[in-house]
């Protein structure tokens, strides 16, 4: 199909218990578009990015991905994460791994990538975001700023189809996420 919205959002509501937080968002999102979506602290901006990948069920509406619902009976959730990385509020960096390992064990594990083809693109990611001579470092010497880049080359590694950054946008260097990735920026509410 031509044109088609990477993502689809159709009049998605979550609750949670009495508490109405997505009521009724319908939203397009096409390929190489970077979108921030803005409003103030518990308004359900996480929520709407769960519902995305299903680590929250929608209470209605639907989410379709590359023309397929999420909710799809049949769909493979685990292949469907597989395309969309997360970066989340905390970094969730894994503590015991250096920060190379942090990148090269999701490729291996999941998508059966040999260790030295992912050693050769953990370095590449690495060294775009200013990393590489921390690839042997664990996470706690890192800044905040440096674990957070490393959230995003681990999230990255995956070639995952989109990415969900569930922070801050006032955390995110707008230079390094235009360097990272390209595309075009657009601002929701
Ligand atoms: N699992 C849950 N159970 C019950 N309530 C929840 C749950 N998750 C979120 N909420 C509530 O839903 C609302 C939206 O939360 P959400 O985390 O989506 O907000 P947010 O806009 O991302 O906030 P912030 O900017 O502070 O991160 C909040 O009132 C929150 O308390």
């Amino acid at each position: 199909m031509i044109n088609q919205a990477l993502i689809q959002v159709k009049d998605l509501c979550k609750n949670f218990g009495d508490l109405q937080v997505l009521k009724g968002i319908n939203e397009e999102i096409h390929k190489g578009e970077v979108v921030s979506i803005i409003g103030p602290s518990g308004s359900g901006k996480s929520t709407f990015l769960r519902c995305l990948n299903l680590l929250e069920e929608p209470t209605s509406g639907q989410v379709i991905f590359e023309g397929v619902d999420i909710a799809a009976k049949n769909l493979n959730i685990d292949k469907h994460r597989q395309k969309i990385g997360m970066v989340f509020q905390h970094f969730n960096v894994f503590p015991h791994l250096t920060v190379l390992e942090n990148i090269t064990i999701t490729p291996t594990l999941e998508k059966g990538v040999s260790k030295a083809e992912a050693t050769e693109m953990g370095m590449r990611l690495l060294k775009k975001v200013g990393l590489e001579s921390k690839a042997d470092e664990y996470p706690r010497k890192l800044s905040g700023g440096q674990k957070q880049r490393l959230a995003i080359v681990r999230a990255m590694a995956m070639e995952p189809d989109v990415m969900l950054f569930d922070e801050p946008t006032s955390a995110l260097d707008p230079e390094m996420v235009k360097d990272v990735f390209g595309g075009n920026q657009r601002s929701g509410g």
